[in-house]
């Protein structure tokens, strides 16, 4: 199934049992669902086949960051699995996301091909002490164009670098963005964060939510508030 809805509800829990607690409270047709890192190490494909089972869209958020072969090789795995989305590292570079997006074209895999640009965890002095003297706007904007030219679908950047994105990349390239906070919800470890009206005001495609609705006293009423606000857009 799929859905019109620009909503991805991270799944961040550290059980298969957790995550499918969750998932099993959301409606695929109002919301697609994102694996990370912690969950797709503790349960494994389980996590995949499980999801795909309830008719959710899922996006595998591994972010590959390594050589070509290896993520190539990654990013076919992944797409093999029928997920909906998955995404690399932008910095890993040119050559790097160039030998991905070719894997899935080769094979004739569909999934959406994305690539981190700079978290919206950072802001500029963290970009600073990396060696990075750009602003995290002026990296976000160097990245996004470096993954457009490598033949990928879109970027995962924070909502406020979005406009900037559509501008010179365009409508049909995805801005899949975290660090979504209503205004209801502590900014946790996020740095780079709009309200989910504002992020689809501003250009956003997709919005990541996480602890905003997982780490929720009532979940689906958070979940209900946010796409009541974006109702509004
Ligand atoms: O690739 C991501 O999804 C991602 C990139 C990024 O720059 N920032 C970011 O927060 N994320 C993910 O988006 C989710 C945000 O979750 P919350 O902060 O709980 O809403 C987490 O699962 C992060 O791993």
């Amino acid at each position: 199934m799929s859905t019109d809805s620009p909503l991805i509800i991270a799944l961040d829990y550290p059980s298969l049992d957790a995550a499918l607690c969750m998932a099993d409270q959301l409606d695929p047709a109002r919301c697609r669902v994102k694996v990370g890192k912690e969950l797709f190490t503790r349960s494994g494909p389980a996590v995949l086949e499980a999801l795909h089972g309830r008719g959710f869209d899922v996006f595998l958020d591994l972010k590959f960051h390594d050589i070509p072969n290896t993520v190539a090789s990654a990013v076919q795995a992944a797409a093999e699995q029928g997920v909906w989305m998955v995404n690399v590292h932008a910095s890993g570079g040119r050559k790097m996301m160039e030998a991905a997006a070719k894997r899935l074209s080769d094979h004739q895999l569909t999934t959406h091909l994305i690539a981190v640009t700079v978290l919206t965890s950072m802001q500029a002095e963290d970009l600073q002490e990396a060696g990075v003297s750009a602003t995290p706007a002026e990296q976000v904007m160097r990245l996004a164009a470096l993954t457009q030219q490598s033949g990928l679908g879109g970027v995962v950047c924070s909502a406020q670098e979005a406009g900037q994105i559509k501008a010179h990349c365009g409508n049909e390239f995805l801005k899949v963005t975290p660090g979504i906070r209503p205004s209801f919800a502590a900014a946790n470890d996020q740095q780079r964060i709009m309200t989910p009206a504002d992020a689809l005001r501003a250009g956003s495609t997709h919005l990541v939510v996480g602890r905003p609705v997982t780490q929720a006293e009532d979940p689906m009423a958070a979940l209900a508030a946010i796409e009541a606000e974006l109702a509004s857009v």
